[in-house]
């Protein structure tokens, strides 16, 4: 045995929901770590003499907020920010993270690169690993011992990081089904992606981001406003590059190239409002075809000034152990200036043959409630139905029965109630409880979720108080204050321009952490 290991070995966690402190818990007291006598503190009490000693430092942590370190290891951090040389440290790293942040490990990793900048050695390679840390964990351990028994080469071998996807690195998703939920206009859509392959991790709440491509109905208008030919590769880079949502700079830089005084105008800060409404439902062809000339802006000066299509977020409909990512979404079809148009990304999930680039992203706002006996409301309309279809099928795959009632509202129940069939045999199954459909068109009287929330408030109010979390998706400008406001009856308060926000049960709700809002 290498005798320069044989030290007392120091396990430092930083942990933030228990997953890491348990692990380090669980280390010290492993066979393989006992003769060590390890002693196992937060890494904030990691005192710097410690540091300088002759101890293994053995780092068990999660990463938190935008990769940041966990309360507990905070000052652990900063420590290590001051001191110029770890020479002579030896280390190990287990970080526990979430492929669905986008700083996958953060601070396991910023803490890596610290110490090897201060000259301190790892005995084994860095560990970034997520939702299967166990797994990891013991392979990890089948090393760490045999480092600790003298084999150095051992724990160079070992690579065990999970592959975080994102914007530059998507996952290939090919597409499973797609199948008309509605039969009025606009379509509504399921859409399955196979994500079986991936190693993506994601729960019922979390979003899809989907990298779409432009259609080539689209480049061939912009090949003919040239007077380019059609498949000309002159407009392949385009087909990466967002058309769409256009920035200010990209505009700024448009009025340069073209000189117009129009749209120079329109960009001035007093004109925001002219500018807004120019831009709803328009795309880089409108600001072509409206204020600039084929000879100033060339398919080159657009590769280079344009920026990578913008991921775009869906919420995702199904549970996480399924394999496969479902979606529901809302076709986007209008016509603007004689020209019709379709919604990128949806276009490109309804459309496209072959797979699709995506990634995920983790949403904790609006996951389920750990304790099930908290009974939920959910309330969604339209295609806001998706994430709570995904905490319905979570439910239902983890045998969960809780309290639940769903609020779905849409305008006909002939031809909108979406998942009617499925969310039927959810209720047979005793997953959902109660089902209330709000549909607005039906009767002679407009009937909205909120109309359906005073009809049934007893119900509500019975849920509310055995402490029902709220989970609400849809839409942005009409959902959240109407739903709010409703709830504040159901409560019995009704609320008044003149009320305190404070004093609404709404409020109250919020502020207890009961109410999960979705909204676009
Ligand atoms: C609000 C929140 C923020 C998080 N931020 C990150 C993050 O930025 N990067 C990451 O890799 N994991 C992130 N995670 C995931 C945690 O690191 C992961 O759940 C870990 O297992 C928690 O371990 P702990 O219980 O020891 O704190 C986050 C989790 C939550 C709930």
């Amino acid at each position: 045995m290498d005798t320069s290991v044989r030290h007392r070995i120091l396990i430092g966690y930083g942990s933030e929901s228990g997953n890491a402190r348990a692990l380090a818990q669980r280390l010290a007291s492993e066979p393989a770590l006992v003769p060590f006598a390890p002693r196992v503190l937060p890494l904030n009490d990691v005192s710097t003499e410690a540091l300088q000693g002759q101890q293994p430092l053995v780092i068990i942590s999660s990463s938190f907020g935008d990769g940041e370190p966990p309360g507990n290891a905070e000052r652990f951090l900063a420590q290590i920010c001051q001191t110029d040389s770890l020479a002579g440290l030896r280390y190990a790293i287990f970080g526990l993270g979430d492929t669905g942040y986008p700083q996958f490990c953060g601070f396991t990793r910023q803490l890596d690169e610290l110490l090897q900048q201060r000259q301190a050695s790892p005995l084994i390679n860095r560990v970034d690993a997520d939702a299967c840390y166990p797994e990891f964990f013991q392979q990890w351990l089948t090393v760490l011992d045999r480092v600790l028994q003298g084999d150095a080469q051992a724990g160079q071998e070992l690579m065990l990081r999970v592959k975080a996807y994102g914007a530059d690195n998507a996952f290939a998703a090919p597409i499973l089904e797609r199948k008309r939920l509605n039969s009025s206009e606009p379509g509504a859509f399921h859409v399955r992606l196979d994500c079986r392959d991936s190693g993506m991790v994601w729960r019922a709440g979390d979003a899809l981001y989907v990298l779409p491509e432009n259609e080539p109905a689209v480049l061939a208008r912009l090949a003919n406003w040239w007077q380019l030919p059609e498949d000309s590769p002159q407009l392949e880079p385009l087909r990466h590059k967002e058309l769409r949502q256009l920035s200010k700079p990209v505009l700024r830089e448009l009025a340069r190239l073209s000189g117009s005084e129009p749209l120079k105008a329109m960009l001035k800060i007093s004109q925001k409002k002219l500018l807004d409404d120019y831009l709803w439902g328009a795309d880089l062809l409108d600001v072509l075809q409206d204020f600039c000339q084929p000879e100033c802006v060339t398919p080159e000066a657009l590769q280079a000034l344009l920026s990578p299509a913008l991921p775009r977020a869906y919420s995702i409909a199904s549970h996480g152990q399924a394999g496969h990512i479902d979606l529901c979404i809302r076709e986007v079809a209008y016509a603007r200036g004689g020209r019709r148009r379709r919604g990128m990304a949806t276009n490109w999930l309804l459309q496209h043959q072959g797979p699709v680039q995506v990634y995920c992203r983790s949403n904790p706002g609006f996951h389920l409630v750990k304790d099930t006996s908290v009974p939920l409301i959910l309330i969604g309309t339209g295609t806001g139905i998706a994430p709570l279809m995904g905490l319905l099928r979570e439910m239902q795959a983890s045998g969960q029965q809780r309290k639940t009632c769903l609020i779905f509202g849409e305008k006909s129940a002939d031809r909108d109630f979406l998942f009617k069939q499925e969310l039927h045999m959810l209720q047979d199954e005793g997953v959902l409880g109660r089902l209330i459909t709000a549909f607005s068109r039906d009767c002679e009287e407009k009937y909205y979720v909120q109309h359906a929330i005073a009809e049934h408030a007893d119900h509500l109010r019975g849920l509310l108080q055995e402490g029902a979390h709220l989970y609400i998706c849809g839409n942005k400008r009409h959902l959240q204050d109407a739903v709010a406001g409703a709830i504040d009856k159901v409560l019995g308060r009704a609320s008044t321009q003149a009320q305190q926000p404070e004093e609404r049960p709404w409020q109250t709700l919020q502020q207890q952490g009961r109410v999960h809002l979705e909204l676009y």
